[in-house]
């Protein structure tokens, strides 16, 4: 059972072939920087012997037509691909889902209508992930696609954690209410985190901590989503690459009126030019960390206030989980950055949080721990997988429909 995982972002496209036999990787790769000139493809292909040949093509790629049409040249290259021919699935990434979508779904025009819909609320990423869609679509005519949605993990939050505190009429007419998102990578490395403690995934409570250029935390309780810090759209919460995180929402308005921007530049400048980036001028993490290392006083800054407000939130949730089995880093910054992992956890030893500093430094894609012996909270480092969870729940609707006949 083969089935292929198509993320199709704002500027990239990763893709990943999997053999659900025993969930191994035979093709995957990225195409970044779609739409610029520097475009580039790496793709490697699973050799047999557990090794991967790699490939990288650099060419300008204007739109994700043109991405799509080049990763399927390289996908279903006789050397360098695999065959297609028996594929049993797509699986999509989607980010916004809403309400509307709690649970894997099988793509169709109503669905893809619905997804159009939630495009006001992720305007960064559902466009793309649609233009994925509908070329797999275009190309795979006879093979079930399935769509996997960012939020449907968190659609277990309880009403008092997803609600904002406005006139009921927000929610009942216009449906604004705190959404979350990352909900596929926070499901995966939950229930990694949970074989890693031994625990029934129903028994643990984590912090789940997904830090990359889109970032956010999620409190776990018993092995489900009761609260997370993105909210209605991924604009909200921690600090994040280019993104603002928490900010007072009346600044939108003042900042129009005072600097004579529009309201949409405004809101762009909250997307793509805040975070990280707003405030050094990098949103990479590893520049972020040089910087501050050299002693610049931006680069040190941003790091402390990128920490500052994780730790503020492993506090917050801290208190609502009230036990908290293990806090779990994920995400290129989580799974790679000592430096962070070591400021978010400093100085909450009377929480039971200690780490290790020998462990911090270690560096691996298996899964690793970090805390010192008396830690009460287990420290984890979980590389997440958010492709191979959208295979596996892909697969799973796959065979659900031809259990029942469908
Ligand atoms: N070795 C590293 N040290 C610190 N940060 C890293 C390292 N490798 C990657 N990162 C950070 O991870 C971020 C990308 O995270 P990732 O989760 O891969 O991206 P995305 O959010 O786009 O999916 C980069 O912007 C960079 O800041
Ligand atoms: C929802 C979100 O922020 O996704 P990403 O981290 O891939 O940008
Ligand atoms: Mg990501």
């Amino acid at each position: 059972m083969k089935i292929l995982v198509i993320n199709s972002g704002s500027s990239s496209i990763k893709y990943q072939l999997f053999d659900m036999n025993n969930q191994s990787v035979l093709v995957a790769g990225i195409l970044e920087e779609i739409g610029r000139t520097g475009s580039t493809l790496k793709h490697r292909k699973n050799n047999g012997n557990g090794e991967f040949a790699e490939f990288t093509h650099s060419q300008p790629v204007h739109d994700h037509a043109a991405g799509f049409h080049l990763i399927m040249e390289f996908l279903a290259h006789p050397t360098k691909g695999w065959d297609l021919s028996d594929l049993s699935g797509v699986g999509h990434r989607i980010v916004h889902g809403g309400e509307a979508f709690r649970l894997p779904t099988l793509i169709d025009k109503e669905v893809i209508s619905t997804i159009k819909a939630m495009i006001p609320l992720a305007p960064l990423h559902n466009p793309a992930n649609l233009i994925g869609v509908e070329l797999a679509l275009e190309q795979f005519q006879s093979v079930p696609q399935v769509a996997i949605f960012d939020t449907a993990f968190h659609q277990s939050m309880p009403s008092y954690a997803f609600r904002y505190a406005l006139p009921n009429e927000m929610y009942t007419d216009y449906r604004v209410r705190r959404y979350g998102f990352h909900g596929t990578s926070h499901q995966y490395v939950a229930k990694q985190a949970a074989k890693r403690l031994h625990l029934p995934l129903d028994s643990v409570n984590l912090i789940s901590l997904h830090l990359g250029n889109g970032a956010s935390a999620t409190a776990i309780r018993q092995g489900r989503s009761i609260d997370t810090s993105m909210g209605m759209t991924p604009l909200e919460g921690l600090i994040m690459g280019t993104r603002c995180g928490d900010i007072d929402p009346a600044l939108q308005g003042y900042l129009v009126r005072v600097t004579g921007k529009t309201y949409e530049e405004i809101g762009t400048l909250f997307e793509k030019a805040s975070g990280l980036q707003g405030i050094c001028g990098s949103n990479d993490m590893r520049e972020v960390v040089r910087l501050a290392e050299s002693g610049d006083s931006f680069g040190t800054l941003a790091l402390d206030m990128f920490c500052y407000r994780i730790k503020k939130y492993i506090g917050a949730y801290f208190a609502v989980l009230g036990r908290v089995d293990a806090i779990v880093f994920t995400g290129g910054i989580g799974e790679n950055s000592p430096t962070v992992r070591g400021r978010c956890c400093e100085s909450l030893d009377s929480l039971g949080i200690v780490v290790d500093e020998g462990l911090n430094q270690h560096r691996g894609r298996e899964p690793f721990s970090i805390n010192s012996d008396e830690s009460r909270v287990k420290l984890l480092v979980i590389p997440t997988n958010e492709e191979l969870e959208i295979a596996i729940q892909t697969l799973e609707l796959i065979q659900a429909r031809q259990d029942s006949g469908i």
